[in-house]
């Protein structure tokens, strides 16, 4: 089964296009748990137990677990997840982009030590940095295209004078992973809910990508102006909210107000298909 299959599988399963981003931040751990990093793990967990039924996918953000020196504790949440939720894929956030030798192992510690399904990548470095994660025939990766922070702009909006048409960068970025770039159907693009009309203009370029597009709660993006800029019957998104979801309440009922939350992301999310 490759990454698109599980995506669609998942997404029909659980009827959701919602990704939950695992960003534990200890600080932010309700009750007994707060401020003890070695509680990564059950914090995450718990989390996962509580809304595996309504997620397209779940997305750690690897840089939560290096910062805490907490590794260990996101190879064994990868492992509950494969155990507990095997239906949903999980999306390693790390946004690497490196030398086709050092990528070899950047795509070794996602897709063997940790057992994601898909890495999340920086096309800033060109092809070679791309393909040693291609060669993971059953994986994804999803490229960086047109983030959902300000200064995305200093450089995705930049216009491209020597290539045909004069694209701006983001959607030259999106031709390649639509058309040459795609060797065997493995690539998405990141795309930000904060500018649906810039996901408009990616899904003109690149119509039958999957899209991993963060930016709803936390940082405001407008869920339903993104899912009728970007959803498509036959190319999943995967709309990403990570701190209004796991911090939905700062007490011992964490678990079930991250359900709630979760499931009141879902429904707006679904309600806004066309
Ligand atoms: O690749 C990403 O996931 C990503 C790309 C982007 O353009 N913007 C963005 O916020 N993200 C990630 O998505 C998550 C957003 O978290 P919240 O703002 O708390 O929902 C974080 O893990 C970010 O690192």
């Amino acid at each position: 089964m490759t990454f698109l299959d599980r995506l669609r599988s998942a997404g029909r399963s659980n009827g959701s296009m919602l990704c939950i981003g695992l960003d534990p931040e200890p600080s932010r751990f309700p009750g007994a748990l707060k401020g003890d990093a070695g509680r990564i793990y059950d914090f995450c967990a718990r989390i996962v137990d509580a809304t595996a039924d309504l997620v397209i996918a779940f997305k750690p953000q690897i840089a939560y677990f290096a910062s805490h020196r907490a590794e260990d504790q996101l190879e064994r949440l990868m492992e509950h997840m494969r155990r507990n939720a095997p239906q949903v894929p999980v999306i390693l956030d790390a946004k690497r982009g490196d030398i086709g030798s050092t990528a070899q192992q950047y795509a070794r510690e996602a897709f063997e030590r940790y057992g994601a399904d898909a890495v999340t990548l920086s096309p800033f470095m060109g092809f070679d940095s791309v393909q040693p994660y291609l060669k993971f025939h059953d994986k994804g990766a999803f490229l960086l295209c047109r983030t959902s922070n300000p200064g995305g702009d200093d450089l995705q909006n930049q216009r491209l004078a020597s290539v045909d048409g004069q694209p701006l960068l983001y959607e030259h970025v999106a031709r390649l992973a639509q058309g040459p770039w795609n060797l065997n159907g493995q690539l998405g693009l990141v795309v930000g809910a904060t500018y649906p009309a810039e996901i408009e203009r990616v899904r003109r370029v690149a119509p039958t990508l999957p899209l991993l597009i963060p930016g709803v709660g936390a940082q405001g993006g407008d869920a339903v102006a993104t899912v009728k800029a970007g959803w498509r019957a036959d190319a999943p998104i995967v709309v990403n909210s990570s701190r209004s979801i796991l911090y939905a309440s700062g007490g011992d009922d964490f678990a079930e107000a991250a359900r709630r939350e979760a499931l009141r992301t879902r429904d707006l999310l679904e309600a806004a298909k066309p």
